[in-house]
């Protein structure tokens, strides 16, 4: 018999932004991993393939193993892109965004070097070139579905409270990460101390992510509640990255009820 669908124990609405809350992280990554797997269905079916940009932390864990379970999504038919990456980090460093996106969705789902368009991000010579690459190849394929989180200082992507512009004329560009958003790092276990996260990193832009038509932003945890409380009572604004997400009528945010205390 299969596990019933999760159910939500709350449901709202913050400007344009649709607000799930589950009971666990569980049931919100499932509950997250079946919309994102509609949505590239449809689009798969209305256009033959589906342009999707990943977020890689410790965060997407249930998302992408219920995406990796989904039966609706023809990954033959996904162009897999990722919203950021450490400059200077090797492929193959156990942080390494592309690493961590390997493992947990990319070999899974036999989705290959050639649908795949991932930021090199051990280049660190001449960023702006990578930069310019990465932009044309996702003006090329542009993107349909955006899978999210929301860090601790409120960032979407690696755009960080002292460098997010709800303007930026860039698609994706070459940011200093914060100190809040590095000491994540550490306590999410992806570092062992704080001088081995890099100071810079590749991430798309606010305006790049929000581009696409489906935004799905999955944020659990105790961690997250006051970037949770920021994001959907403060007001909008550069200081909370996060808060543009209440712009985007496509967006929806997933929440375990420890992600969702302060706004219950
Ligand atoms: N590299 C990650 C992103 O891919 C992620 O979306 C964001 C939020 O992560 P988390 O949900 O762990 O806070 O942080 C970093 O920028």
């Amino acid at each position: 018999m299969t596990p019933p669908d999760p159910q939500p124990i709350a449901r709202f609405t913050i400007d344009a932004l649709q607000v799930l809350v589950y009971e666990d992280r569980g049931q919100a990554g499932k509950a997250a991993a079946q919309a994102v797997g509609l949505a590239i269905h449809n689009r798969q079916k209305a256009a033959g393939k589906a342009n999707v940009v990943f977020a890689a932390a410790p965060s997407q864990n249930e998302f992408l193993a219920g995406l990796v379970a989904s039966t609706q999504v023809d990954w033959s038919r996904v162009v897999g892109f990722h919203m950021d990456e450490y400059l200077g980090l090797p492929a193959d460093h156990p942080a390494s965004f592309r690493r961590y996106l390997q493992e947990h969705l990319f070999r899974l789902v036999d989705l290959d070097a050639d649908r795949l368009r991932l930021i090199p991000g051990e280049r660190a010579e001449r960023p702006l070139r990578t930069c310019l690459e990465y932009e044309d190849r996702l003006l090329a394929e542009p993107t349909d579905v955006v899978c999210a989180g929301i860090g601790e200082n409120g960032h979407l992507a690696f755009n960080d409270p002292p460098v997010a512009d709800f303007h930026d004329p860039l698609v994706i560009k070459v940011v200093r990460l914060d100190q809040a958003c590095r000491v994540q790092q550490v306590n999410d276990g992806c570092f062992d101390h704080i001088d081995e996260v890099p100071t810079h990193a590749y991430t798309l832009t606010v305006p790049a992510l929000l581009s696409a038509p489906v935004v799905s932003v999955v944020v659990l945890g105790p961690r997250k509640a006051n970037a949770v409380l920021e994001t959907l009572r403060g007001p909008i604004g550069e200081a909370c990255p996060a808060t543009a997400l209440r712009g985007h009528p496509g967006a929806r945010l997933y929440l375990d009820r420890e992600a969702a205390r302060l706004v219950l």
